[in-house]
């Protein structure tokens, strides 16, 4: 199976739990598995097609071959930082309350990363306070549960999209002799109107904040004032939704680095969650292999990532004894509130892991730039959770809130997450390795 991206097409990517398997050795981790995809052309449904994709899948805790996200097994490089890239995140206005970068004004984090480490991630930048407007995360949440996960998809829980790469003047000209900039911006991009309008607003959202030069790698076609044109004009965009049920989240990964370019948006829908962040060691491999959103055991989350573990239906503070040994040096767990946005660039994304601990119930604890608690007054907590209105998310069941020592358990709803990435010259053509194994 092969496709160019300039085709707009969107994978459903269906759980199957029950072919959940630990493998420790590596030389036994890649397994072949049936992994049924359902490809389609969305635009203006064109066509739908049932495929069965032999492919090969790695990492123990993987349910699925992730023919997009996941390296074929043997991919182990640690990537090359682009060197018109190497930031440290400085937000350009004081217009927010909280601009801030992660390490240097933290305004809520969960609890486990002031024990560990106060050295920053470059290249994160998270505004609690930074958030999308409510009407356009119920559109956005409410569209993209309709439309990839019901039905006859209920049992789907991610699914790739992929918007066409606007072209270069001179093709650009040829393809679209009118040159009609709405029919580029809209129809033809290849991804659906309420995720074209997230992106538009995501773009006003971020601009005051960011570093212009990380706005550009973000949203290459607007003008963000940077000097240097962007790497990511005119290659494809991909966005990835997942879909979390309590309990579920993600293996800590960095992002694929041959297929994935530099800049990864990430919003959060429906519920938030902690988004654990680990720096990849010195000669360490770097963890491209991910599971999809899954319930399964993650070994890293129970043995020795959290000091708060939560468990079931309980949100409870562990000792320091009982979270194990072999933490390394570099981490922090940061509390994504619902509406919140993400970026990752530079460090953040080649150096560092992030990963989503499966689990009901965070233990969060707010913090501030030199790590003293704040209080807990409803205007914090309006403005870093988001999360003021209990009712709010009745919809989701999210987010049940509980004092609990000195921060607050907070009970995990439905969360959906959308993340933009670009795809790397080449990356756009998939499948090749998959029939190959598949032979
Ligand atoms: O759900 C999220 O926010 C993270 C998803 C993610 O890291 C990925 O799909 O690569
Ligand atoms: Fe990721």
């Amino acid at each position: 199976m092969s496709f160019s991206s300039s085709e707009s097409q969107h994978y459903h990517r269906k759980r199957k739990l029950s072919l959940s398997h630990e493998v420790d050795d590596a030389s036994q981790r890649r397994r072949h598995l049936k992994t049924s995809l359902r490809l389609e052309i969305p635009t203006n449904s064109v066509e739908t097609t049932d495929l069965e994709l032999e492919s090969a899948i790695s990492g123990a805790d993987s349910l699925f071959d992730d023919i997009f996200d996941e390296a074929s097994g043997e991919e182990t490089s640690t990537g090359t930082l682009p060197s018109s890239h190497s930031l440290v995140e400085v937000p350009k206005s004081s217009s927010s309350p909280l601009p801030l970068t992660l390490g240097s004004v933290p305004a809520l984090r969960s609890f486990s990363s002031r024990l560990h480490s106060n050295n920053s991630i470059p290249g994160l930048f998270f505004d609690p306070s930074i958030l999308i407007p409510a009407d356009i995360a119920n559109e956005v949440f409410d569209f993209c549960l309709k439309t990839y996960f019901s039905g006859r998809n209920a049992n789907v829980n991610q699914v790739m999209l992929f918007g066409r790469a606007s072209p270069p003047p001179s093709e650009e000209h040829e393809s679209d002799p009118d040159s009609d900039p709405d029919k580029r911006n809209t129809n033809l991009t290849g991804l659906p109107p309420p995720l074209l309008s997230l992106l538009s607003s995501l773009s006003s959202l971020l601009l005051p904040s960011l570093p212009p030069i990380t706005h550009s790698l973000l949203f290459p076609d607007s003008s963000s004032g940077s000097a240097s044109p962007s790497p990511n004009l005119h290659r494809a965009r991909q966005a990835i939704i997942n879909l979390y049920h309590p309990g579920e989240g993600i293996t800590p990964h960095v992002d694929l680095l041959r297929r994935f370019g530099d800049g990864i948006l990430g919003v959060s829908f429906g519920s938030g969650c902690v988004m654990e962040f680990r720096k990849v060691g010195e000669g360490e491999d770097v963890p491209e292999t991910y599971a999809a959103p899954s319930s399964g055991t993650n070994r890293l989350t129970n043995t020795t990532s959290t000091s708060v573990q939560t468990s079931g239906s309980k949100c409870e503070m562990r000792t320091k004894a009982e979270e194990g040994e072999g933490f390394g040096t570099d981490a922090y767990d940061v509390y994504l509130p619902e509406r919140s946005v993400i970026v990752m660039s530079g460090d953040a994304r080649y150096k560092w892991t992030h990963g989503i601990p499966r689990r009901k119930w965070d233990y969060v604890e707010d913090v501030t730039q030199d790590d003293t608690r704040v209080g807990l007054d409803e205007g914090l907590r309006e403005d870093s959770l988001g999360n003021k209105d209990a009712s709010k998310n009745e919809a989701t069941g999210s987010t049940t809130e509980r004092s609990e020592g000195r921060g607050r358990c907070l009970e995990r709803g439905t969360r959906l997450s959308i993340t933009f990435r670009f795809l790397l010259p080449g990356a756009e053509i998939v499948g090749l390795e998959e029939e190959k194994q598949a032979e």
